[in-house]
């Protein structure tokens, strides 16, 4: 279906700012630039215009005006950036008076990136590496986005595909030549070489968990009994007062989490419920709770009180074992006798040590060496599941060339559909749902 509506957004934040970038797609920019700026500008030159509403002629702003022609244009249509004053009165009056002209309406969220890729300017997985960068809070996970963005799954999948349709060539000629069965044969072997190197290396990516974890974050929580003081850790790692610390036992009931940047390493540190025996309906729910973060962290740290040592962590906490802290130093005399970390999330005693611990396990487990993880999200690793399992397939299959030939297809689809060429209708809406609008 062409496009017929031109589109305009805020592309910059909402609220006050010194400047606020307007941004307009579609057939109709041409006019619309002309009638708010009297001429367009030169392409790609940025021109300082007047800005009046073409209904009254009155001034709205005075901007920066940026005409860029399609098709070399980010959305591949005609476009235009407004650079006006940041006040929201401001970009609202130039926004009504461009919603005036006929087929011009507000932009969908995500709706620039979207007709990107329906023009082919953006391939799926640059279009999540962009969504990826836009949410980016750590430099670790912007240079990540931005390399997706650039293309690194992208060249990865059409590097499988090319495998892939090898693969397919090599099975097809052993189902045309198959009165021949030397050559019918020989052709088949290849094939399966094609694809066994090929399902190694997805084998090799599925591993890799380093590129999940580093878009969502290095998952921390800190467990222990009631009062060992994880509250107050987590307020003296976040050097914030971010939980509730008192002298009563059983006091955090919630997980309460802070997003950490440490040394560019996106770390979430979650505070949970003290674990005990027996506890009333809502501490047995805080410590449910509890049990279950810690069951999909990265690395849980167990908090042992110095003046009150004797408790282990339950057996099944976590899916590694827990790293075990000392706390409250500050209060015995000798902390030496036991393998722990000793702290004192009171004086701050050890915490840069502590630190240090959580930076380097963060790092071993963000930063795996080797090639950049092909897979950033749930979604990458699911097609190249299905596409190993169908590569697997093929290989298991003896005798019936048509059938084993009919798994490659299978695998080209998932591969494809790491990038949007094959069938993506159902997926796209999820993707650019996480764009804001004027993106
Ligand atoms: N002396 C000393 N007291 C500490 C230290 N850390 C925490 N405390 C005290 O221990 C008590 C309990 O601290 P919290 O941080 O609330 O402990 P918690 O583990 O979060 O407790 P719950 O949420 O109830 O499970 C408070 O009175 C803190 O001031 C420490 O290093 N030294
Ligand atoms: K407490
Ligand atoms: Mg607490």
């Amino acid at each position: 279906m062409p496009t017929t509506d031109t589109i305009i957004a805020l592309a910059s934040g909402q609220g006050r700012a010194a400047i606020a970038v307007l941004r307009i797609s579609g057939p109709g920019t041409r006019d619309l630039v002309t009638a708010l700026a009297g001429a367009l500008p030169a392409p790609r030159r940025a021109t300082l215009r007047r800005l009046t509403d073409p209904a009254t002629g009155s001034l709205l702003d005075r901007g920066l005006v940026l005409w860029f022609p399609g098709p070399a244009s980010f959305t591949g249509e005609d476009m235009a950036e407004l650079h006006i004053h940041g006040g929201r009165a401001v970009s609202q009056n130039v926004v009504n008076a461009s919603l005036t002209r006929e087929s011009v309406r507000l932009a969908e969220p995500g709706e620039f990136a979207s007709r990107a890729f329906e023009n082919g300017k953006l391939d799926l997985s640059a279009v999540e590496g962009l969504a990826d960068l836009i949410n980016a809070e750590t430099a670790a996970q912007a240079n990540q986005a931005l390399t997706q963005a650039e293309g690194s799954l992208r060249d990865r999948a059409t590097g499988w595909r090319e495998h892939i349709l090898r693969a397919q060539a090599l099975a097809e000629a052993s189902i045309d030549f198959s009165d021949e069965e030397d050559v019918a044969d020989d052709a088949m072997v290849q094939a399966k070489q094609e694809a066994s190197a090929l399902l190694q290396e997805l084998t090799a990516e599925l591993q890799k968990r380093s590129g999940e974890r580093l878009r969502e974050g290095f998952r921390i929580v800190i467990a222990g009994p009631p009062n060992a003081g994880k509250s107050s850790l987590l307020n003296a790692i976040a050097a914030r007062d971010v939980a509730i610390v008192s002298a009563e036992a059983g006091t955090t009931r919630d997980l309460v989490e802070v997003h950490l940047d440490l040394d560019g390493l996106p770390v979430i540190l979650t505070d949970t419920a003290g674990l005990r025996e027996g506890g009333g309906e809502i501490e047995s729910e805080g410590m449910r709770r509890a049990l279950s973060r810690a069951s999909d962290a990265d690395l849980v740290l167990w908090l042992i009180d110095a003046t009150d040592p004797q408790t282990d962590p339950p057996a099944d906490l976590g899916k590694l074992a827990p790293f075990p802290v000392l706390n409250k130093i500050d209060q015995v005399a000798d902390a030496g006798a036991v393998e722990v970390l000793p702290i004192s999330a009171k004086t701050g005693a050890g915490i840069g040590s502590l630190l240090d611990e959580i930076k380097r396990r963060a790092a071993d487990g963000l930063e795996e060496g080797g090639e950049p993880p092909a897979i950033t999200r749930a979604r990458h690793r699911t097609e190249i599941e299905a596409a190993a399992s169908a590569l697997q397939r093929f290989l298991n299959e003896e005798g019936e060339h048509e059938l084993a030939a009919e798994e490659l297809r299978i695998a080209a689809r998932h591969i494809g559909r790491l990038t949007g060429h094959i069938d993506v209708e159902e997926i796209l809406g999820a993707i650019f749902g996480e764009f804001c609008i004027g993106k």
